[in-house]
């Protein structure tokens, strides 16, 4: 074909050299990605940002092969969008063997879709709103009735208060993925709703967060899920800048004494991550007014909500209870599920984490949870984590049916997927933290051995 530029995959990667926000990327000419063989710029004057529903998270595909990440996130409606951005072909030289693995999730998806497992049902997801809420208005119930009276009472509350939050988390999770609604704005709407209004964090900072995440598990640097120094170190790349700290460093301390200071660092998790989700919105991240107007309304909700309910109904010292018991209840329940999902598992560095294909590193960096009725139940589904990330827009209900097609093409292709029990996992997560605080006791400041 005449007239089609072609790229090599060093021009590609060339081009994403030092762009890693928006702004990096809008003010620093072309920013190359390849999606099934065809070369998307998305740099400087091409508006992407601007028109992108994904914000800022394609930049973690910049310079690399984004088709599976694209796959993933997109209906055929973005791809009605892709020639505006399209600029050329991969050079045919330098396209590599179809990976047969990828080749069989591809085949997978379309019998998925056959069978009708991307159609939500919404008599369950009916039921699934009904019983959470129905966990806070219990919650209420006890503080509006007992607040001033039963310390008891505030402690269930709290705790039920803790649990709501965390139910909230996965249900908002499952609308924000567009697994509920084939039309995406109700999915958001209901995000807001169960997110910013019943749990407390931001649509726009989680999508922003989480979806990165989903693009590269586990990959040191750009995981922002493993980017826990200098609190946690999930990995010898993390350790890596352990000789900077000092002995005197309070990082030193919490590395070191990571198996210890685990679950409390959990319990602080929610407030660190309510906190993070105000920032968010106060900067300039959220690009159209609307949304950011939404985003400030709904939380200014939230906070409302939840601080009346606490200080107008209980004795002061009780209060005080209620918000720790559900503050960092909700951080203890929600962010254990998060490390059981992939902490313990391998973490790679960019340049290692280019053997695998997409698919692949979903797999290799994600560890399923047996399903009971209660592991169902208190991960929201997440114990399905392989799968979760293989089709994200997947519903929590089909899950069960298709872990043993997702396990088997593992087999098939030698791909290595882990499975464990919820305790099994924390013992990994122990494990790992507790190698890593040795490897880090040895570590000695570098200034200090010269
Ligand atoms: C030329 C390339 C791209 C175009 C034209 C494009 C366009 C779109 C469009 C139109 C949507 C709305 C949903 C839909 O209609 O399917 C969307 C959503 C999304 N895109 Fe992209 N996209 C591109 C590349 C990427 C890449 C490389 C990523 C990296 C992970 C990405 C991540 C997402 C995510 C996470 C969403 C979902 C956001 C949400 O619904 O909340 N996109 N994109």
């Amino acid at each position: 074909m005449t007239g089609v530029r072609t790229f090599t995959w060093a021009e590609i990667e060339q081009s994403a050299l030092k762009k890693k926000t928006i702004l990096d990327v809008e003010k620093g000419g072309p920013a190359y990605m390849a999606i099934h063989n065809k070369v998307y710029d998305i740099g400087a004057g091409t508006g992407f940002f601007r028109m992108h529903p994904g914000g800022a998270v394609a930049i973690s595909q910049l310079g690399k092969d984004a088709s599976g990440a694209f796959e993933v996130f997109h209906t055929e409606n973005a791809e009605a969008m892709m020639s505006d951005f399209y600029v050329g072909d991969l050079d045919p030289k330098e396209i590599g063997k179809p990976n047969e693995f990828k080749k069989d999730i591809e085949i997978l998806r379309t019998k998925l879709t056959e069978m009708g497992c991307f159609e939500s049902s919404k008599l369950y997801y009916l039921y699934k709103v009904a019983s959470t809420l129905s966990i806070c208005l219990a919650s209420a119930y006890l503080v509006i009735n007992y607040g001033r009276t039963s310390t008891l009472a505030v402690v269930a509350a709290g705790l039920l208060m803790a649990v709501f939050f965390q139910q909230s988390g996965w249900l908002a999770h499952d609308f924000l993925h567009h697994q509920v609604f084939k039309n995406r704005t109700y999915n958001d709407a209901m995000g807001y709703m169960i997110g910013n209004i019943w749990q407390g964090f931001s649509v726009s900072w989680w999508k922003d967060k989480h979806c990165v995440h989903h693009s590269v598990p586990n990959v040191h640097g750009e995981d922002p899920d493993i980017n826990t120094m200098p609190f946690l170190a999930w990995s010898e790349h993390a350790l890596e800048m352990f000789s900077d700290f000092k002995d005197t460093d309070v990082a030193r301390f919490m590395i070191t004494n990571q198996p210890i200071l685990f679950f409390p660092i959990l319990g602080v998790a929610r407030m660190a991550w309510a906190t993070s989700s105000i920032r968010f919105n106060m900067g300039d991240k959220v690009i159209n007014p609307t949304q950011a107007l939404i985003e400030k309304l709904t939380l200014a909700v939230h906070w409302s909500w939840y601080l009346t309910l606490t200080f107008a109904f209980c004795t002061p010292l009780r209060a005080l209870l209620f918000l720790f018991l559900s503050q960092c209840g909700c951080g203890l329940l929600l962010a254990f599920v998060f490390t059981v999902n992939h902490n313990g598992m391998p973490v790679y560095s960019p340049q290692e984490a280019k053997q695998f294909d997409f698919y692949e590193l979903q797999v290799v960096t994600g560890r399923d949870v047996i399903s009971t009725t209660f592991s169902d139940w208190f991960t929201g589904g997440l114990n399905y984590q392989i799968e979760h990330h293989m089709f994200p827009t997947l519903p929590r209900h089909s899950f069960a049916k298709v872990q043993p097609l997702v396990e088997e093409l593992c087999k098939k292709h030698d791909v290595s997927f882990h499975k464990t029990s919820l305790l099994g996992g924390a013992g990994e997560i122990l494990d790992r933290l507790s190698g890593l605080a040795k490897q880090a006791a040895k570590i000695r400041y570098a200034a200090k051995s010269e």
